[in-house]
């Protein structure tokens, strides 16, 4: 498979080549050259397989000869060796033989080590630039922009990774207690990676990032990379979950059409899922659940994009008011705004309306959502008003609701036990440094640490 510029399809770049360099030369984001696409027989031999060993043969079509079947096998089962369950809000598991009516499913993407739907894709990530890199002695410094939950994950990853840097920034008093704690405490004092508050919003954040990746001295100086979502090795392996996941919903309920609905921020999470309904994956419609940051959901009612600079909210992992992967989601429909429509819908909700939502779904049925998976599971419930016959509903949970202890309890009035993952953060000492959103003050900080 290769790669292409959404500027400039003449542009071009193998897998390898792509997630090393991050963004195309012009600041274009990869994509791409073709999807490949299976059919109903191969989709049955994927969904019977574990979900590992699918993302595996998934993967084989993405990259390039750097990779054997052998080594795309190894890296998916050491990355992927938590549970991926699909569960109804009264705790059944997908099952039609014990639950029959089930419609209503959260896909639970938060068993990782980082508690979020991030871990997907930032250890194969972590593995794939590993294998890439190799022995070859190449040095990277990883610039990732976080709202909350990619920093973790990212640093996570890479932590301790031989030849690798990792500085996350983050907006400062923009992410929540527990997240602030696992960002600002990974590894040890000497660790690899590094955590940078930044005086701003995520906005700012990112945008730094790409100023950074915009001045070639930066970039050839300190070999800078992406973690973010702008890089194709996060976007791709964000579609084998719904590849599999499809697959066991529609095995398990053959009859119903199957709608997804993604608490949405940057994008780089429906992107995902759009690459795998285009390989095949049998999913009828995505339903977009946007916070106050609303642009996408504004598009797709109005035909208009308009990025504007974000709002704080309780969904804060989705304060992002310019998403990064608005072009590629365009290239996926031939740049027709039509197209987007015949797949995506969406809603936004205030922080009012969610905070309602996740006391009523606790009342109802003692199921604790985080904030942002409040929003997606809002918006497929506002997309069901207008759906008479019976179809599968998916709200992907992007985050354990204990990353929001400090709102989820304020909201439900009852304590959220840690996870030991974050048990374990929160008895740690914060070590970050503190910076205002300039590219001279990161150029500075990276010239010492990097
Ligand atoms: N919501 C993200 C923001 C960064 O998004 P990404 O998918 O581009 O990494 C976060 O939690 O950090």
């Amino acid at each position: 498979m290769n790669y292409h510029s959404h500027q400039d399809s003449s542009v071009k770049a193998s897998f390898s080549d792509a997630l090393l360099a991050s963004l195309a030369p012009g600041g274009g984001l990869w994509m791409p050259d073709a999807l490949p696409k299976y059919s109903p027989n191969e989709t049955a031999r994927l969904g019977a397989m574990s979900f590992a060993d699918c993302a595996a043969e998934l993967a084989a079509n993405f990259v390039d000869e750097k990779f054997t079947a052998a080594d795309l096998k190894n890296i998916c089962r050491d990355a992927y060796n938590f549970p991926v369950p699909m569960v109804t809000l009264a705790g059944e598991t997908l099952d039609p033989a014990l639950a029959p009516d089930a419609e209503d499913f959260v896909l639970e993407l938060f068993h990782g080590p980082t508690l979020a739907f991030k871990d997907f894709a930032a250890r194969f990530m972590g593995r794939a630039a590993s294998h890439i890199m190799g022995k070859t002695k190449q040095r990277r410094t990883i610039l990732v922009a976080t709202s909350g939950d990619t920093g973790g994950a990212i640093g996570d990853a890479f932590l301790d990774q031989e030849g690798i840097k990792v500085f996350i920034l983050f907006p400062k008093g923009g992410v929540s207690k527990v997240q602030e704690q696992q960002l600002t405490t990974m590894g040890n004092t000497r660790s690899n990676v590094k955590a940078i508050a930044v005086d701003g919003s995520f906005d700012d954040c990112q945008q730094l990032v790409k100023q950074a990746f915009g001045n070639n001295a930066l970039c050839e100086e300190h070999d800078l990379m992406s973690a973010n979502s702008i890089n194709v090795g996060r976007v791709i392996p964000q579609s084998f979950y719904y590849f599999w996941t499809s697959l066991q919903a529609k095995a398990a309920y053959p009859s119903r059409p199957l709608v997804y609905a993604i608490p949405s921020g940057n994008l780089g999470n429906l992107t995902g899922g759009l690459i795998a309904k285009q390989m095949g994956a049998p999913i009828n419609r995505f339903v977009i659940g946007n916070n106050a940051n609303d642009p996408f959901v504004d598009y797709l009612s109005t035909g208009e994009y308009t990025p504007r600079p974000s709002v704080p909210t309780l969904s804060n992992a989705m304060d992002i008011g310019r998403p990064n992967n608005f072009p590629r989601i365009l290239a996926l429909h031939g740049e027709d705004y039509t197209e987007v429509t015949k797949v995506c819908w969406g809603a936004s909700f205030s922080d009012e309306e969610t905070e309602r939502h996740i006391r009523r779904v606790h009342t109802e049925t003692g199921y604790v959502m985080c904030p942002h998976t409040a929003v997606g599971h809002l918006a497929m419930e506002k997309f069901a008003e207008d759906v008479s016959d019976p179809f599968t509903r998916i709200t992907v949970g992007t985050a354990h609701p204990a990353k929001f202890a400090d709102s989820v309890e304020r909201i439900l009035h009852t304590d959220i036990p840690l996870p030991e993952p974050l048990a374990k953060a929160m008895r740690k000492k914060k070590r970050m440094h503190v910076m205002s959103p300039t590219l001279d003050a990161l150029s500075e900080y990276l010239a010492k640490h990097a």
